[in-house]
């Protein structure tokens, strides 16, 4: 039997009885513009933000909002459990923490506090390559909680490699390699503001900590801040990859390897022949291609084609319970939530993520139920309409 995560709603409720309200509000749409009152436009601008005019962000909104479920009645729901296996780890819910860098600029105890709330509420965390805080200072706080680890692939193959090898050992168990941050798109929030928090070596942990990285030094990195930047903006990603340079992951790491913002079926096709374990369908959360296609309208697509062959997980615009319910009914087998835990943390750190994930799992245990399904095993697309078709 799995955890009780609708309990959430009857301890708020008990709480009330008290006088007491939730310190964050259970509606998770609402907490980026409270984010932004409490910390200003540059960092709310630089997570809120998306690429161009912010098209692709909506659209993920969307193509999620348009998808309306079907309920179903008297199904017995009265037991429930929304775990589900993935990578060959059985997870509490369908649900972990996506990758996001640089989130000292939401708290001062930014992925140390992110990665506590995942632990503490079971579910993984993907720490990023960019974050603020170093990979081994995160395992440390994440005790031996699930803990997967995203690549963005450096152009120096000794630093690719000290990554892989110092993230193995620090008990990340899957890898989650980025494909679609080649460059940074453009980004007028940021450009408008000039706010690109790198320059200032935010959220360069992992690379000034890294022995491979700093061998390419002149001096140390407190001797000499800017050039240990424009070594980082050097190496931080290789636009000159192509499909069989996967071979040099499977040959560095022997773990899963799940390669993150596929939305083309060939795409998909081609991360199975290259022999990895999954993808993430996501379009970054429209940070990358201003005008691309919707996140959840690709996925379909991606699940037909490679469904049989590799975990297809999916991010971009996970809001609430709902958007979850849609996302596997749609065939992903978990999702990841990015900005929502990101606004968590801003506006009352690790227990504020703790919030972001005890709402929308309640959320979703109590869509599941109400609409006839006890696990999240049993959804399907029939259990959604497509408002356009
Ligand atoms: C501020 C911010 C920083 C991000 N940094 C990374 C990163 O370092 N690596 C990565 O793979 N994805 C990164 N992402 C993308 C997320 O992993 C994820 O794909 C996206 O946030 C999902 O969309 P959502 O925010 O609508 O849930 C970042 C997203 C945001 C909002
Ligand atoms: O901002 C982002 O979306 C992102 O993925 C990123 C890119 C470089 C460094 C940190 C995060």
């Amino acid at each position: 039997m799995g955890k009780h995560w609708a309990d959430f709603q009857y301890e708020i409720y008990l709480d009330g009885m008290t006088g007491a309200v939730p310190r964050l509000p259970t509606d998770l749409t609402r907490l980026e513009e409270l984010t932004e009152r409490r910390l200003g436009p540059g960092p709310v601008g630089y997570v809120a933000g998306g690429a161009g005019d912010g098209s692709t962000a909506r659209a993920n909104r969307a193509a999620l909002e348009r998808r309306r479920i079907v309920p179903r009645m008297l199904r017995d729901v009265h037991e429930r459990d929304l775990s589900v296996e993935v990578l060959g780890r059985v997870l509490p819910a369908p649900v972990a923490l996506a990758p996001v860098g640089v989130l000292s600029i939401m708290h001062p105890d930014a992925e140390s506090a992110a990665s506590r709330a995942a632990a503490a509420q079971g579910v993984p965390y993907v720490l990023s390559s960019a974050s603020s805080t170093p990979m081994e200072q995160v395992a440390a706080a994440m005790g031996d909680a699930e803990r997967w680890f995203q690549l963005y692939w450096p152009k120096d193959r000794e630093v690719a490699r000290s990554f892989l090898t110092r993230a193995k050992a620090a008990g990340y168990g899957v890898l989650v390699v980025t494909l679609d941050t080649p460059l940074l798109s453009w980004r007028p929030r940021d450009l408008d503001q000039a706010y690109l928090p790198f320059l200032h070596g935010v959220g360069t942990a992992n690379y000034f900590s890294d022995p491979a990285f700093r061998a390419g030094l002149a001096k140390p990195v407190h001797e000499d801040l800017n050039a240990a930047v424009t070594h980082f903006v050097g190496m931080f990603a290789d636009p000159a990859k192509t499909w069989p340079d996967l071979a040099f992951l499977r040959e560095n790491w022997d773990g899963p390897i799940v390669l993150k913002g596929v939305v083309h079926p060939d795409d998909a096709r081609l991360a199975a022949d290259a022999g990895m374990d999954g993808v993430v369908v996501s379009n970054h959360g429209g940070r990358q291609v201003a005008g691309a296609v919707a996140a959840a309208d690709a996925l379909p697509g991606v699940v037909d084609a490679v469904g049989d062959r590799l975990t297809v997980l999916f991010d971009s615009g996970i809001r609430t319970g709902d958007d979850v319910f849609k996302a596997l009914a749609l065939g992903a087998r978990a999702v990841l939530v990015g900005r929502p835990y990101v606004y968590g943390l801003g506006l009352d750190g690790q227990a504020g993520v703790e919030h972001v994930i005890r709402c929308l799992l309640a959320e979703l245990d109590l869509t599941l139920a109400l609409s006839g399904h006890a696990t999240p095993a049993t959804l399907t697309r029939a259990d959604l309409v497509d408002q356009r078709a």
